[in-house]
């Protein structure tokens, strides 16, 4: 009890004298988590950002036109820009000190709070190049203005000398900030030339009006050691580097700018492009005066909020009841927007501004977007149509997982909505099951009677399957090939696949061993690789290995995978006496249901191949799918055969 009232621990130290009060720039040191959120990678990494904010602040308030970045060693980067210049001359409230090194070593000083010196600036706090000052352990300022040069030097936030006059600057004006990040607060973390290089060339994307010189001196192999970034498309174009091949339901993406002084007379502007994509994960990039707010805010809140009033509305006014359905999740998930917004004295929570909390920011989006929505709506209504579709259906889907989840008896055997032409086993459970898709008719009849109803089922798949992404996105949908495929497996396609839906354990391909099969078989691993890829990565996705030729010598039988295997077999003989009589399998449907049965689907006599898909694929995916689907099939079966790596598994 004693323990309790007293505390367990000596309180004779606690008094006045335990009150700190941390001086200058000590507090950044003593909690660095303050101010850029922590220590790592990323939070060095952020102290570029502030130095190159800063930059982007001079350049948006239309006084610099180029900044150059440039990453000298491992952990030191200079930042340049031809803009006013930090003040230099003495600060009237310390008239012993420059303004400069007011700002450097100082908390909260800055010239940014009344909005006379910037309209929309990312800075705000007066904290953010003090707080790289004092994570420094070199920092050196130039200021190049009227014509004349002056420097600085810094160590871990402590002046190394006055500001000084270091020669004439004829040609040159602005400020160049270079620094060393303290190995005592960042421990072994280094400078990444892809991230940085990421950083820099989103900033030009966000702010047309200006050009940013990129250079490293380290080359990581990828990262180009010198480019330069300027990019009049603005976002539109971002979002169509963004997306690269993937194809999209709107030709081109709902994208604009919106003066908030010409529409609202307030100061401020907002900047959008948005589209829709079946064959990846939706994503949105937010900023807000060029700062990335990675968890969104009142802006990313304003601009879902006009989508979804505008496609709700666009649905109602076109007839389709359902997009009352539509929800904001419903949106995002395909979604891939690009939002950027300048507005006078944001208000970011924390330091390191990763989100907005602006509340006007976001009704002067809304309806800043919302008027243009509507009528881009109205005016590409084969867009409009493909997405409200799009938007629709995943709605539904919602709502019918809703319903299921609901009706519990969560099963992976569910059957619901299965395909007339499929095939069923009469196993419950999906481990060991597997589901063999086969090309044509004739093929599933021998095939349906060599199965083993227990755990095999089939589905015949007619024709050629669409080649998916070759066709408009939309089609997919629309495809009863496809349609038939996702409802046999129990999943949806892209985002909508959900693993745990999977009815069967194996998936097996199992198509001609010929030209055409060949060519069906790499359209549907395309397929898969694209919509399904967590299948693929979990390792359900197979090829069956049908025989090219029977040899048969009296009551031997035997079979061979291609020409080499019956060459050998030819050569060793079967053993038995007489003739050796060679048949060819044009297709499936030539074998009997013996032959398919011992050759194809028996799992203990059968080969099957595991499709995998190598880890040091080149290139980035879209760039894959691209190859895949190059214009003549057979290259992109050969490239397949190359790259998703065939690991045998001879299962027993
Ligand atoms: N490249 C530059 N060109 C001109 N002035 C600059 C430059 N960098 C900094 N300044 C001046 O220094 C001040 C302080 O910069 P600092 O980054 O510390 O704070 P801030 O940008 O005002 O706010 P925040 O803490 O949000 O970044 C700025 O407000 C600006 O007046
Ligand atoms: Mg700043
Ligand atoms: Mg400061």
């Amino acid at each position: 009890m004693n323990d309790l009232l007293t505390g367990s621990a000596p309180e004779q130290t606690y008094d006045a004298s335990s009150i700190e009060v941390l001086e200058g720039l000590e507090p950044v040191r003593k909690r660095p988590g303050m101010y850029i959120g922590g220590t790592d990678e990323r939070a060095m990494h952020h102290l570029v950002a502030e130095v190159l904010d800063n930059s982007m602040d001079e350049a948006v308030a239309g006084h610099a036109s180029r900044i150059e970045v440039e990453l000298i060693s491992d952990n030191s980067v200079t930042i340049r820009d031809n803009g006013r210049g930090i003040p230099v001359d003495p600060h009237p409230k310390f008239p012993d000190k420059s303004a400069l090194e007011v700002i450097l070593c100082t908390l909260h000083a800055g010239g940014k709070f009344s909005g006379k010196a910037y309209q929309t600036s990312g800075g705000l706090h007066g904290v953010g190049i003090s707080v790289v000052n004092a994570l420094s352990d070199q920092l050196r300022v130039e200021v190049a203005r009227n014509r004349e040069l002056f420097a600085q030097e810094f160590s871990r936030g402590h002046p190394q000398g006055p500001v000084e006059m270091v020669g004439a600057a004829p040609n040159r004006r602005g400020t160049s900030v270079t620094f060393r990040a303290d190995s005592e607060i960042f421990g072994s973390h280094k400078f990444k030339p892809a991230r940085l290089m990421k950083m820099v060339r989103s900033k030009a994307y966000l702010f047309s009006g200006v050009e940013i010189r990129w250079k490293s001196a380290i080359d990581d192999g990828e990262t180009p050691t010198e480019a330069t970034f300027h990019f009049p498309g603005g976002l539109a174009d971002y979002l169509k580097e963004s997306l690269g091949n993937a194809a999209t339901y709107a030709d081109a993406p709902f994208a604009g700018k919106v003066s908030f002084q010409e529409k609202f007379g307030k100061p401020g502007s907002v900047e959008w492009a948005i589209n829709w994509t079946p064959s990846r994960d939706g994503f949105i990039g937010s900023y807000c005066n060029t700062v990335p707010t990675s968890e969104g805010g009142t802006h990313e809140a304003g601009f879902w909020a006009a989508i979804l009033k505008g496609i709700r509305a666009y649905g109602e006014l076109v007839g389709n009841r359902k997009a009352a359905q539509i929800n904001r999740d419903d949106l995002i998930a395909g979604g891939c927007a690009l939002v950027s917004c300048f507005i006078t004295e944001p208000e970011f929570v924390g330091q390191t501004k990763d989100r907005l909390a602006t509340v006007e920011a976001g009704k002067l989006i809304e309806g800043a977007v919302r008027d243009h929505f509507d009528n881009w709506l109205a005016s590409d209504t084969k867009s409009a149509g493909a997405i409200l579709d799009y938007l629709v259906l995943r709605a539904e889907e919602r709502l019918r997982r809703r319903s299921e989840k609901e009706t519990a008896r969560k099963t992976a055997t569910k059957k619901l909505r299965l395909p007339g032409k499929l095939v069923d086993c009469s196993a419950t459970n999906r481990e060991g099951t597997e589901l063999f898709i086969v090309e044509g008719d004739s093929a599933g009849g021998s095939a349906k009677m060599a199965r083993d109803r227990k755990n095999q089922a089939l589905l015949p798949l007619r024709g050629k399957i669409l080649n998916v992404l070759g066709a408009a996105s939309a089609k997919m949908g629309q495809n009863a090939e496809i349609n038939d495929l996702c409802q046999a497996l129990g999943v949806g396609m892209g985002t909508r696949f959900n693993l745990e839906d999977l009815r069967y354990d194996k998936i097996i391909i199992m198509t001609d061993a010929d030209v055409d099969g060949a060519h069906i078989a790499s359209l549907l691993m395309t397929f898969f690789f694209t919509q399904m890829r967590p299948m693929i990565d979990a390792g359900h996705l197979y090829l069956a290995c049908p025989p090219l030729f029977r040899l048969t010598q009296g009551a031997r039988r035997v079979y061979c995978l291609d020409e080499a295997e019956k060459a050998a077999m030819l050569e060793r003989g079967l053993g038995g006496k007489g003739k050796i009589d060679v048949s060819r399998f044009k297709g499936l449907g030539e074998m009997d249901a013996k032959d398919l049965k011992d050759t194809t689907m028996n799992p203990e006599t059968r080969k099957l191949i595991r499709v995998t898909i190598s880890e040091d694929m080149p290139g980035e995916t879209a760039d894959l799918v691209e190859r895949l689907m190059g214009k003549k099939p057979e290259l992109r079966f050969q490239y397949i055969q190359q790259n998703a790596q065939f690991v045998e598994e001879l299962d027993v």
